[in-house]
């Protein structure tokens, strides 16, 4: 029969079922006080659909009448069906089915390519059916965006005013966050075909012949994992020998996690559950299972939903001297579209983490719920449907981890699907869904915490008991994991609600990089105020080296060392000054920058997992350390300017050539800096590693130990043998070592230093030092960057 959809066809006013696939609409007609819905009449269907409609199974849905509505069950009434009965993305079980109303709309699979939408209409009944919003392409050209002015409106943070346009069934993308047709991204523009597949931020359209329809507005996200297994190589003593042994870290878990739910991870220390979040939020890989989100592989897609996912890891990700306002202002333009309303965007999020009180305090002020709740705020911006907390709550009194946990509930109740991690068990029965985690990476409970106690056998209702049941080892704990698979929690809890769908067949799109200047303009400018607000910490790192330099102006009294008539201690004495100019330099470089990645790790992970260019991140670390490079220059030239009479370089005048090899020898150390910030775990570990960087740059400078054989070569990769090879060069320590005194019986007087062909006084020596030292800079940035991009997940 075919009729328009949605158009109210009369059966004797009896309620009927219409299903539109793709344009095909056909319409059952319920009469029973029992139907089974399907494409099977041998398997007990009577409401038929083609045979080749086969996202339909045989025995699809069971409906059976209560008073003058009916209640849909799906699959036979037992089983659930392969490809499932959602509303939006929750999904309707065999067991408790859903009780349908006139206009209730049902999809039937989730990949919007090959989904039937099933309305249920009851004539009898005075609601208006529901329509898909949608509007036609012919022979126009539409602008789809958050601005209302646009044709279609797409109401998302993460949407741009104007995203897209779609001329002549064209669509071009105009935005930040990018569109992707086909599951693909479209690099600038790309010509659609009937039955493609858009997605703008959270929402997904669908072209149907000239119809643009709004198929999923993304308030809605589920998260199913099937079979997960994870497995490590590790070392383990066995009878007193390391022995290396596969150890698995996750096993065989299976879990349905429907819209709008909040599950927490719990179970005792080292059993997987950060492991398995960090699994379900797609950032660590799987030797066997899949995660999906709303039906879609989460790897391989991960560069469509990766700015839908908030993530909060155990590490804070805000920067402590900011104030909240900044901290979220900063965000917001790193992560929303530059069209966007910051500062009300910034307003809504004060609210939603009750923190408009404190949005003038800097972080390093608050308490750590506060601070939570910041990071929590930073993450809220995008206003993302899929939410994950790695322990917030850690370290939280009791009543602040209630009030935390509260906020979560709320933040679930506006249709947020949440997960978290967390030891404290006194609030989970807020929590919608629990999952046990015991040793090995078992999942020996998943269902609603009240039911745990039934299911464990465990009477005390405290979660603590739990634990200890858990506690008792692997073996026993994969006994627990065994006696949930075949329990009937996992049947009504698991297999009912599980709703995987397409596997890695499509080739992971790419991502969506936003404008490298301004991410550059935005870091450089957060990076800015964040040195400035460390005023202690920035007159040290300004004043040091000048005052180390006028101090061996005391040292050394009378005497002037850059200058004067060739005598036999003048050269060393001369080089031992210039030495200290290049240790200094070194040192200040160095300890300007060794913390400078290290220190925020887990800001950098995060803001990297969203849409952190590499370039503009270095890019703002070089800005400002070059400028307080600069800064320190003018300061270290200064004292050398007022503490030593200056040489008449022949090449260059002194000032501006012991400038460039001052900033130069900054610079580079700074380079070095970053390098090795970039390589550490954590902040001690740079600070430990200053000894080490320094002392071959004091070794193998060439001042204290004459340089050959494999010394010299080593000191080539020294920046200290070229930078006081540019300083010897200008200041000529050559010319200041006396003609050799022959005594009276012939022979020749020996001198404490022999001419150099490092400190020659020429355009061609002093060029290399310059260069050298340029060189070493540039292959030390190029290392950071390697090994930050070695850090990338995706
Ligand atoms: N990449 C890895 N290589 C080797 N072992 C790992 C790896 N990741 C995690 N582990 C180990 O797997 C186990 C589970 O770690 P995980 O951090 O997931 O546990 P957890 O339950 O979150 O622990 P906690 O509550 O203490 O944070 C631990 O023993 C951990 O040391």
């Amino acid at each position: 029969m075919t009729n328009t959809p949605g158009q109210k066809t009369v059966f004797n006013l009896n309620p009927y079922l219409e299903l539109n696939n793709h344009g095909k609409v056909m319409r059952l007609e319920l009469t029973g006080s029992r139907h089974v819905f399907g494409r099977d009449r041998g398997s007990g269907a009577d409401l038929l659909v083609p045979s080749d409609w086969q996202i339909i199974g045989r025995a699809h849905a069971v409906l059976t009448k209560v008073g003058s509505e009916y209640h849909i069950y799906d699959g036979d009434g037992q089983r659930p069906s392969t490809n499932g009965l959602f509303i939006d993305r929750t999904r309707i079980t065999p067991k408790e089915g859903f009780l349908l109303r006139d206009g209730t709309q049902i999809r039937i699979g989730q990949n919007p390519k090959d989904q039937i939408l099933l309305t249920y209409i009851n004539p009898a009944s005075a609601g208006a059916p529901p329509t898909v919003r949608s509007l036609t392409l012919a022979g126009r050209s539409v602008v789809l965006g958050r601005d209302p002015a646009c044709n279609l409106q797409l109401d998302a943070p993460i949407v741009s005013r104007r995203h897209a346009v779609i001329d002549n069934y064209t669509i071009t993308d105009y935005s930040t966050n990018g569109v992707f047709v086909n599951d693909q991204r479209v690099k600038t523009s790309q010509r659609l075909t009937d039955g493609a597949t858009i997605r703008i931020g959270p929402f997904t359209l669908l072209l149907r012949g000239d119809e643009l329809q709004v198929l999923d507005r993304g308030s809605q996200i589920r998260l199913d994992a099937e079979g997960l297994v994870r497995e490590v190589w590790v070392y383990e003593e066995i009878n007193k020998k390391k022995v290396k042994v596969l150890k698995g870290l996750l096993k065989q878990v299976t879990l349905a996690i429907e819209p709008g739910q909040f599950v927490a991870l719990v179970g005792g220390s080292g059993t997987g559950k950060s492991t398995l979040m960090r699994t379900l939020l797609g950032i660590d890989p799987t030797d066997k299972g899949r995660v999906y989100i709303n039906g879609d592989d989460l790897r391989t897609t991960f560069n469509i939903y990766r700015t839908q996912i908030g993530y909060v890891p155990q590490d804070d990700i805000i920067h402590d001297q900011l104030t909240v306002r900044e901290v979220l202002t900063y965000a917001a333009k790193l992560r929303l579209p530059p069209d966007t309303d910051v500062e009300s965007v910034v307003e809504k999020t004060l609210t939603e983490i009750e923190m408009g009180d404190r949005e003038t305090v800097l972080v390093s002020k608050l308490s750590g719920g506060q601070r939570k709740r910041v990071s929590i705020g930073v993450e809220l911006l995008a206003d993302p449907k899929l939410f994950f907390l790695d322990e917030p709550t850690s370290g939280l009194d009791p009543g602040l981890d209630k009030k935390m946990m509260q906020l979560l509930r709320k933040l679930a109740d506006q249709g947020r699907t949440i997960v978290l991690v967390t030891h404290a068990t006194a609030n989970i029965k807020l929590c919608d869904r629990v999952v046990f985690m015991g040793r090995g990476g078992h999942p020996c409970y998943f269902g609603p915490p009240d039911e745990a106690f039934q299911f464990f056998r465990i009477n005390s209702g405290d979660f603590a008991d739990i634990y200890n049941e858990l506690e008792q080892g692997e073996e026993h704990a994969a006994q627990w994991a065994n006696i949930f698979r075949q329990s009937p929690y996992y049947r009504t809890y698991v297999d009912n609600h599980l709703s995987t769908g397409k596997g890695s067949s499509i080739a992971p799109p790419s991502q969506v990089k936003p404008s490298g200047l301004q991410q550059l303009s935005l870091l450089t400018q957060r990076y800015f105020k964040l040195v400035q607000r460390d005023q202690i910490n920035l007159g040290l790192v300004l004043l040091t080296a000048p005052i180390g330099i006028s101090l061996i102006t005391l040292a050394i009294r009378d005497q002037d060392p850059l200058i004067g008539e060739p005598e036999a201690t003048l050269a060393p004495l001369a080089l031992r000054v210039l030495f200290v100019f290049t240790c200094a330099a070194i040192w200040i470089g160095l300890s300007t920058s060794l913390q400078e990645i290290v220190k925020e790790w887990a800001i950098y992970m995060r803001e990297r997992l969203v849409n952190l260019g590499l370039f503009p991140y270095l890019g703002s670390k070089l800005l400002i350390l070059g400028g307080l490079a600069l800064l320190q220059t003018v300061l270290m030239v200064a004292a050398i300017l007022i503490g030593f009479k200056s040489p008449q370089p022949e090449l260059i005048p002194w000032a501006i050539g012991v400038a460039i090899s001052t900033i130069l020898t900054l610079f580079t150390s700074m380079s070095l800096g970053l390098l090795v910030s970039a390589l550490v775990k954590n902040s001690s570990q740079a600070n430990s590693s200053l000894p080490l960087l320094l002392l071959p740059q004091i070794i193998f400078a060439g001042v204290l130990f004459s340089m050959e054989g494999v010394g010299r070569v080593i000191s080539w990769v020294m920046l200290s043998r070229w930078s006081v090879g540019a300083y010897g060069s200008l200041v000529n320590v050559n010319a200041m070592v006396p003609e050799a005194t022959v005594l009276p019986d012939g022979s020749m007087m020996p001198l404490p230093f022999e001419p150099s062909a490092i400190y020659e006084p020429t355009w061609a020596n002093l060029g290399l030092n310059w260069g050298m030292l340029l060189l070493h800079a540039t292959v030390y940035l190029g290392l950071t960057l390697w090994v930050q991009k070695r850090k990338d997940i995706f």
